[in-house]
């Protein structure tokens, strides 16, 4: 079985136990709920740098990335360094990430914060925004056409940006739709974690000019931005190139100088 399956049954679990201890109505009575959500999609638009810098404590492709770090000096760091917005794994199991990450860097700065999960229930979706999220990221390769449509009418509902992650002309085809703000293509492939930019190349031209394009993974180099920005890619997210340094807001800081 590959990872993302394996993620899938684990995350369902999850997310019933979730559920029963915490009721949407209680969710719906946090004092974020009712926050104005920031919109990373329009501060993209307006940026020439475009970056959005990941919280990842270790992954199921690289094992442990850095434990030693506080994730509200990551945030603050981030937000002095200029980039767009802020992604927070809250995956606890294969990314030893929490909704208290979330919470902690909503308190810290007033970057977009991208909750990075793997949404499979609406459930989820209330969280992000009770927990202080700007924006949700759903994975086409793990959910259906109905699920895409319905999950992202209602982040749009409670006002949070939509980012939609593809890896293949499949997964685009049957994502786009006007609940969607910003597109992301996956360099990284999720069953084998082979990374190429070559995918963000190849599907650019597939994307119309209303989505927001974004560029995911394996983005090391000010080189690698440059390469794709001539393809229309407006944000970049980036994790472990930062997050594997001692000061990931000065590594930030440094790239975004270099841009
Ligand atoms: O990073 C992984 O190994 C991974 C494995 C399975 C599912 C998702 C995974 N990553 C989530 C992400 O989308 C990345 O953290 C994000 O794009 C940043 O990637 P990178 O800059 O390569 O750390």
């Amino acid at each position: 079985m590959d990872i993302l399956s394996k993620i899938v049954i684990d995350k369902k679990a999850e997310v019933a136990l979730r559920k029963q201890l915490i009721p949407v109505t209680q969710l719906e009575q946090s004092v974020l709920f009712n926050r104005v959500a920031n919109s990373l999609a329009d501060k993209l638009r307006k940026s020439s740098s475009g970056i959005i810098a990941e919280h990842k404590r270790r992954s199921p492709s690289k094992a442990t990335i850095n434990n030693n770090l506080n994730v509200q000096d990551v945030a603050k760091g981030y937000e002095s360094a200029g980039v767009c917005g802020m992604s927070v794994l809250t995956d606890s199991k294969y990314f030893g990430g929490s909704l208290d990450d979330l919470i902690l860097a909503r308190a810290a700065c007033d970057l977009p914060l991208l909750r990075k999960e793997f949404f499979i229930d609406e459930y989820q979706i209330i969280e992000a925004k009770s927990y202080g999220a700007d924006v949700i990221l759903l994975i086409a390769a793990i959910l259906s056409r109905e699920e895409i449509k319905r999950f992202s009418e209602l982040a749009k509902s409670l006002q949070l940006d939509v980012l939609l992650e593809v890896h293949n002309e499949e997964e685009l085809k049957k994502s786009k739709m006007p609940s969607i703000d910003m597109l992301g293509v996956n360099n990284r492939n999720l069953k084998t974690f082979e990374v190429s930019l070559e995918t963000s190349k190849r599907l650019s031209s597939l994307i119309p000019d209303d989505f927001v394009k974004v560029s995911e993974s394996g983005i090391s180099s000010v080189n690698a931005i440059k390469t794709l920005q001539p393809f229309g890619y407006k944000g970049f997210l980036i994790g472990e190139n930062f997050m594997k340094t001692d000061n990931p807001g000065e590594s930030a800081k440094e790239f975004i100088n270099k841009l």
